[in-house]
């Protein structure tokens, strides 16, 4: 089935065939010539029409007859023999145009007349196609025995010169024939004008002349058409029944001649001389076999090297011979077929379809084999049936089967290579589209597998937090008197105070916290009031998220900054400005800068720096110590103090200017001791966080314990709170932290101590821990033997009182090593590993972003101190915390 694709290429084939074959026509058409040669060579000789005779004045007879030309008398005696001999028909290719030996020219008159079946030829000269017709009438004068010219031969030749045989001989002659032969532009001879015009009248050929006074047609049998002469009423030898013969002719009445053969091969021929020797009636000298009764007889010259012309079988052929294969094809009716253009363009088409659908086959070496087997095929049957005078175009259709397989090929190689780029391209583009997705999902997939986790771990803490909410809120109705006011909890407001750290069932806490919102968003200052530890760092940090800027929140402890260094802590300082500036450095302000910075313990700057406080407040820039530069800054300052900072400004300690510039905004925290609720739910929230930081499976306060919560007067507030929920749950027996679990007597006792000593241990198990210690050189292996417990039980235990003293000592090592030390002379022993172990415990301090990271990850390393001596290591990480953040 012819698809599409094959169809057009087909098509394309074509039409490229045929614009090779139109734009070399004389080309394709000397080819075509050639090929058909070819094919009367392959095809042999054909058999001749018996009824036909040559009579040759042959070599032999020149030697009989002397040298061409002869006596008319011979020819006169020729005419007269075959007249014996009851020849039918004699044609006579020889042109007797002058005069000569009166007697001799009168015999041959003589012969001709009593024979009267003589045709004589007539010399004519055909027009060149294109030359307008121009008849030339000075050879006329003689009736012409012709046809009359019908419309349909008006592209037949034209002839313009005639020269006729001798008007007496002509006279008596059966008829006349033009002996012209249009050769082809190669120069051979393949066909023959039947007629051709001369003035009003047709003249036929020589041998058309001898064949229609052969077979007794009249001139008006002779039908002329644009495609095929037809003779009517034909009689042929020997049969009764006339018979029509379509001779077929190109549209200028020309017919192809089917050369029967090579010249020695083919024909009868009789040796003039032998016909003239032995003139027997019925006998001729050649032979019993040939007779010339009712033959046509064809006389004419065929002595060595005269009137040789080339013909399609042979290149030196007798010009006789041209008339006998003329008078064969038209006596054996073997006429040669030429297809139609019609035809032929039909059959250029068919085969370079053909073609194009051969080469779709997938491989290459079979195109080829199938290519040539098409050719082959095409020639083998030109040259067959060329046997039954069939003549096929053969240059044009093998020139399709050529063309179309070169062009398809080379579509072919062209798409192949376009496809093959293509599918270069499109593999490179799907490798990396591939690479890319599989990065993609892999990424996906990443995501996904970290957002699960995440997910379920969220899950689990939800869960987790579910429970223990559910656990606290349930514990509060049955241990506390909250009541109702836990459903506050929910409420919106209580919601974002505690997503901002503020843990709270108070309204007035509440209140300050929406009043805050309020003043969030503007850049004015806002000064924080309330005792130490009422969560005014706290409320800072909130105020500087709701705000929205952009910048960082910066804290600076202006009570626990060395006096001398406040002024390079605020507004930096350049490199070399004092001893110890190695760096430029750019000061709290400029760290601070579109953000916040929140200026705690106000009440303890001194007066100067008061002074270039307000400066910077006013004017908004600073100047680093020791530098000539001042730096734009947009900060917002928040301030905060335990002081009454308008007593102090009464009494000169503090800058009025300063003073009202701080205080644009003020806010007062409630104390702890006026926040009942608060100190409920803040129980059961530190508890929350310390039972899991410690790992204790503590549940509950006992009534008693919370009754002395609520009833101590926390002059610590929150943070002094928390130290002694932590203390309670690190020191709890069993799951419910009891009164004396607290602490709270000796909480009040070391309230009044310069340094808060949270965490305190009893000291009478640590002193008889230590003592043994003492008495044993301070050696692990032999104090736990000594004891009977574990090496490691010794050594985390003197680590833990190592982190107690210290604590106790208020951070001072020497003090504590002293205290743990004591009468022995291993103080130095003791002050090593107390070193030791501090810096180990507060290495990553200052990584750590958040104090109360800082402090969980100390005590995870710290997990084999025992919990006793929790609240000690958590108290040493929050104060580094603090020294290396301040
Ligand atoms: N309402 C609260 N809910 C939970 N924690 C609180 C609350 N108020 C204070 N805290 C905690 O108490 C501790 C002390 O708070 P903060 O430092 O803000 O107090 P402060 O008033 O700035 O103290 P100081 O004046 O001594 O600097 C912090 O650990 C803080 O998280």
């Amino acid at each position: 089935m012819l698809r599409l694709r094959e169809l057009v290429l087909g098509l394309i084939g074509a039409g490229l065939t045929g614009l090779l074959l139109w734009s070399l026509p004389n080309l394709v058409q000397s080819w075509e010539w050639k090929t058909l040669d070819l094919r009367f060579q392959w095809r042999g000789a054909l058999a001749t029409d018996p009824n036909l005779v040559l009579i040759e004045a042959d070599d032999q007879s020149a030697v009989t007859f002397g040298r061409w030309p002869w006596k008319r008398t011979v020819h006169a005696h020729l005419v007269e023999t075959l007249h014996d001999q009851k020849t039918k028909t004699v044609v006579y290719d020889v042109l007797f145009a002058l005069k000569g030996n009166s007697l001799e020219d009168r015999a041959l008159e003589e012969a001709v007349k009593i024979a009267g079946n003589v045709v004589f030829p007539v010399a004519v000269r055909l027009m060149e196609k294109r030359k307008p017709y121009a008849p030339d009438h000075s050879d006329t004068g003689l009736p012409w025995p012709g046809l009359e010219r019908p419309l349909e031969s008006r592209r037949y030749f034209h002839a313009n010169r005639a020269i006729f045989p001798l008007a007496s001989l002509a006279e008596h002659v059966q008829g006349l024939g033009h002996i012209a032969t249009n050769r082809d532009a190669d120069g051979i001879i393949r066909r023959v004008p039947l007629l051709v015009r001369y003035h009003k009248q047709l003249v036929p050929s020589l041998a058309f002349q001898g064949v229609l006074a052969y077979l007794n047609v009249s001139p008006e049998n002779v039908v002329p058409g644009n495609r095929a002469i037809l003779i009517r009423n034909a009689r042929f030898p020997g049969s009764t029944v006339p018979r029509d013969i379509e001779i077929p002719v190109d549209e200028q009445g020309q017919m192809l001649i089917n050369y029967a053969g090579r010249w020695g091969e083919t024909f009868q021929h009789v040796s003039m001389s032998a016909v003239l020797e032995r003139p027997q009636p019925g006998e001729l000298a050649t032979g019993p076999s040939v007779t010339l009764e009712n033959k046509l007889a064809l006389v004419a010259n065929t002595i060595s090297g005269y009137d040789a012309k080339p013909v399609p079988v042979e290149k030196d052929f007798p010009g006789v011979g041209v008339h006998a294969n003329i008078l064969n094809t038209l006596l054996t009716g073997n006429f040669l077929k030429e297809t139609s253009t019609a035809f032929n363009l039909l059959l250029v088409l068919a085969l370079s379809l053909a073609t194009a659908q051969v080469l779709s086959v997938r491989y290459y070496a079979l195109q080829v084999v199938l290519v040539a087997a098409l050719l082959a095929a095409y020639a083998f049957t030109a040259a067959y049936l060329f046997h039954s005078h069939l003549v096929l175009p053969v240059v044009a259709p093998l020139a399709a089967i050529v063309v179309t397989t070169l062009w398809v090929s080379l579509y072919n190689a062209s798409t192949e290579k376009e496809a093959a780029e293509k599918m270069t391209h499109t593999a490179q583009m799907l490798s990396g589209e591939k690479q890319k997705v599989e990065a993609h999902l892999e990424n996906l997939s990443r995501d996904l597998t970290s957002q699960q986790q995440e997910m379920d771990a969220l899950q689990q803490q939800y869960q987790q937090e579910k429970v223990q909410l559910e656990n606290r809120i349930h514990d509060l109705r049955l241990h506390s008197g909250l009541g109702t006011s836990l459903n506050r909890l929910t409420q919106p407001l209580f919601q974002e105070c505690r997503e901002h750290g503020i843990v709270t069932l108070e309204d007035a806490v509440a209140e300050t916290f929406r009043e805050l919102k309020q003043v969030a968003p503007n850049a004015s200052s806002v000064l924080l009031l309330g005792e130490s530890g009422t969560g005014k760092e706290l409320f800072a940090r909130a105020l500087h998220r709701l705000s929205g800027r952009p910048g960082r929140f910066v804290a600076l402890n202006l009570a626990a900054c060395p006096e001398g260094l406040v002024e390079s802590e605020l507004f930096g300082h350049v490199k070399g400005a004092f001893t110890g500036a190695t760096s430029d450095k750019p000061g709290r302000f400029r760290e601070a800068e579109g953000g916040t910075l929140f200026l705690d313990e106000i009440g303890e700057v001194h007066a100067d720096i008061q002074v270039k406080l307000l400066r910077v407040l006013q004017e908004k820039e600073v100047q680093p110590v020791g530098g000539e530069r001042t730096f734009t800054v947009d900060v917002r300052v928040v301030s905060a103090t335990n002081k009454d900072l308008k007593a102090e400004m009464e009494v000169g300690r503090f800058r009025g200017d300063l003073y009202y510039r701080l205080n644009t905004i003020p806010f007062t925290l409630h104390p702890l001791r006026e926040r009942p609720k608060d100190i409920e739910l803040l129980a059961w929230h530190f508890m929350d966080r310390y039972k899991h930081r410690y790992g204790r499976n503590i549940n509950g306060i006992s009534k008693k314990a919370m009754d002395a919560l609520k009833a101590h007067a926390w002059p610590g507030n929150v943070r002094e709170f928390e130290n002694v929920i932590e203390r309670g749950v690190t020191l709890a027996d069993g799951t419910v932290i009891q009164e004396k679990d607290l602490q709270l007597k000796s909480e009040m006792e070391t309230a009044a101590a310069p340094k808060p000593p949270s965490g305190a241990r009893a000291p009478d198990r640590d002193e008889v821990f230590l003592d043994t210690l003492r008495r044993n050189q301070f050696e692990i292996n032999a104090t736990a033997n000594h004891l009977e417990v574990s090496r490691n039980t010794v050594a985390s235990r003197f680590k833990g009182i190592c982190f107690q003293r210290l604590v106790d000592s208020g951070n001072d090592p020497a003090q504590a090593a002293r205290a743990i030390a004591g009468e022995t002379p291993h103080y130095e022993f003791v002050s090593q590993k107390l070193d030791e172990y501090y810096q180990n415990l507060v290495k990553d301090s200052a990584a750590w972003e958040d104090v109360e990271a800082a402090a969980a990850d100390a005590l995870k390393r710290s997990r084999n101190v025992p919990t006793a001596y929790h609240p000690a290591i958590a108290q040493l990480v929050r104060d580094r915390f603090q020294q290396d953040h301040a």
